[in-house]
């Protein structure tokens, strides 16, 4: 149980033997995929909702079935009962963190023994992990291990962080060594604390806090944090709060729809690390409220999608023409699960002499993730869907629904949806980029309270979002890039539990055959015979694509090790369309797509769709990037 558990969690109690440590899959003992029964998802889930199944239509499985369900118009009797909602503020942390005592006699966060609940921690030496780069500092076993300063141990300490994740062994100590990085680790692996531990551990130790603004009003952060979306912002920006409590590091956050000038009050008051969004802070620091002229630390956290071309020309504007320190006088961290070769290409620029860590294999999933998928018709999708909720909630401990992600490719699409379930007497809410930020925290805040145990969302969900306690995530909606697909999954299986993830194919997704199959097999799933069998077709006709990042089960992850950089037939400086031209199967993988390719979307429907993948194939270089239309 992570804090954050804790404090959504009525019914958990935040004592340290309570706490579940990362541990991966293949050192737990006798691992039980089968989530349903699996009491983290649903004996401690703040959803208490009951539905009364009384009079519901049987149904069957399997391919090309026809929908057993009658939904329309019915309700399912009782009312649906829910807890109490918590009425607290989930941003409002830093008070509930002051009433958690720190706990002086956890051995295994200064000692970094083996203990932990009598988990083995050595064998996380077993995970598959590849750095290059030159010199590079040797991971740790423990938090004690690096010197994080006594503030930030006891920080620590009050998270509940027993042991590091395997992210956080090796990337830490690089980044305390001031190395630039490109870090590459699963969904749900502690990214975050990777690199904001560092950052305020810099601070502190460089004693590099900033003042309270000038007289001219302008913040000079000595950290940047950026990030895709407004909601990841803010989370990022509520660890960021915890690990710096009572340590004078000052944390602040800007993001769009909402007002400004909230925000730039909270910059006055001082600012050492800014969580922001690209668009907001552009603004901030074109009205000369913000300088980037004292930035020693920058992350991005979801780097790969920072640098897709929805974002990058924004970030290029923030990294190089805005007062932004050059590559060397700053410090450049980069975090993602998932790294396709071009980005990394294109990441290149903003560092200098990086390292390059990849825990678990780039762009792989989880086998915390039970995944399934079905062959369902456009026209049976609501009716599956509604057959799955109901077996949820039927295997639900204590006749709990467990909390339910559906993703769905645009934005009208999830208002239907949401609607569908509603009359049909599932509470559910839904969140999108056509909706006001204070639609968007009511959505997620209901979501996480377990009121409206159903969330349909577009891919502005897709990314970072840790909502404790998401036991199934659906693919009602599969996107049309396997990226895309690992990061939606990954709202589930998070910090060492395991999920379920659900995904609706039909012929339509054909492309995504082969890389879906692929990921399937390295993450240990059963693949379907039928999916198999659209894998080999897709690729016959050279529609499917491979992986986006090459090399051996384990390696060819970092793109500096590949061929054509070796060769010479890299130009570093290289533009976007250069490198895509030189990027390996990334063009097979993007729906057969390429980015030179003229406009095959529809603009209108473009209009509603919610999705970087959607969106991005639809959308030629000099065309408007897609930043507008949903994202942040
Ligand atoms: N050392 C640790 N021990 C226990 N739990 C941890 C540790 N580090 C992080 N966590 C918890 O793991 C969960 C996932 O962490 P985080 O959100 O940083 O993952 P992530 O790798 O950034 O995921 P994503 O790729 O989806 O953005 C969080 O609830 C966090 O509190």
């Amino acid at each position: 149980m992570s804090w954050a558990d804790s404090v959504a969690d009525p019914y958990a109690r935040p004592i340290r033997s309570s706490w579940r440590t990362y541990v991966p899959p293949h050192l737990r003992p006798n691992t039980d995929n089968a989530v349903f029964g699996n009491s983290n998802h649903f004996g401690s889930s703040s959803s208490a909702n009951r539905f009364d199944r009384s009079g519901r239509a049987g149904s069957s499985r399997g391919r090309g079935r026809g929908g057993g369900f009658r939904g329309r118009g019915r309700s399912w009797g009782r009312q649906t009962q829910f807890h109490d909602a918590p009425n607290s503020d989930p941003f409002d942390i830093v008070e509930k963190f002051d009433e958690l005592e720190v706990i002086e006699d956890c051995d295994d966060v200064v000692g970094g023994g083996g203990g932990g609940g009598g988990l083995n921690f050595d064998a996380y030496e077993d995970i598959p992990v590849e750095t290059s780069g030159s010199d590079v500092p040797p991971p740790v076993n423990s938090f004690a291990e690096i010197d994080l300063g006594k503030a930030l141990i006891d920080n620590i300490k009050r998270c509940k962080y027993v042991k590091p994740t395997p992210i956080q062994r090796h990337s830490i100590p690089i980044s305390i060594a001031g190395r630039d990085l490109m870090a590459c680790a699963q969904t749900g692996s502690g990214k975050t604390a990777a690199f904001c531990f560092p950052i305020i551990s810099g601070i502190l130790r460089n004693q590099t806090m900033s003042p309270v603004s000038n007289r001219i009003n302008i913040a000079y952060p000595s950290a940047l944090i950026l990030s895709p979306t407004r909601e990841l912002s803010c989370q990022i920006h509520d660890e960021a709060k915890k690990f710096s409590h009572q340590t004078g590091v000052k944390v602040v956050v800007a993001y769009g729809g909402a007002p400004i000038s909230q925000q730039l009050r909270n910059l006055e008051r001082g600012v050492d690390i800014l969580v922001a969004t690209p668009g907001r802070l552009v603004d901030m620091i074109e009205r000369a409220r913000v300088s980037l002229r004292m930035i020693k630390y920058l992350a991005l956290d979801e780097a790969d999608r920072m640098l897709d071309m929805g974002f990058e020309p924004q970030i290029r504007r923030i990294v190089e023409q805005m007062e932004m320190p050059p590559p060397g006088a700053r410090q450049t961290m980069l975090f993602s699960a998932t790294f396709p070769t071009e980005i990394q290409r294109l990441a290149s620029d903003f560092m200098s002499n990086y390292i390059f860590l990849a825990v678990g294999r780039v762009g792989s999933s989880t086998d915390l993730i039970f995944q399934k998928v079905e062959f369902v018709q456009d026209m049976d999708k609501r009716n599956y869907l509604m057959d799955l909720l109901h077996t949820q909630c039927d295997n639900g401990a204590h006749g709990k629904c467990a909390l339910t992600l559906v993703f769905v490719e645009t934005k009208r699409g999830a208002d239907a949806l949401e609607r569908w379930l509603s009359m049909n007497g599932f509470p559910a809410t839904a969140i999108h980029g056509d909706k006001v930020q204070m639609e968007r925290e009511r959505a997620l805040k209901s979501f996480k309270s377990g009121f409206t145990p159903v969330l349909v969302a577009t891919d502005v969900a897709a990314r970072g979002l840790d909502i404790p306690h998401v036991a199934h995530v659906i693919n009602f909606d599969l996107p049309k890039d396997i990226d895309d697909y690992v990061h939606r999954i990954g709202r589930t299986g998070r910090a060492g539990k395991s999920g379920l993830a659900t995904a609706f194919f039909s012929e339509k997704n054909m492309t995504l055959a082969k890389p879906l199959v692929e990921l399937m097999q390295e993450a240990k799933q059963e693949v379907p015979p039928w999916l198999a069998q659209y894998a080999e077709t897709s690729s016959a006709y050279g529609s499917g694509g491979g992986r986006r990042y090459g090399g051996s089960k384990f390696g060819g992850r970092d793109f500096r090790n590949s061929t054509q950089f070796n060769s010479g037939d890299y130009n570093y400086s290289s533009s976007y369309a250069d490198a895509v031209a030189v990027a390996d199967s990334y063009v097979a993988t993007s729906n057969a797509c390429t980015y030179n390719t003229p406009v095959t979307t529809d603009y209108a429907a473009a209009g509603v769709v919610d999705s970087f993948a959607a969106d991005s194939r639809g959308f030629a270089f000099d065309q408007e990037p897609i930043v507008a239309s949903g994202w942040d």
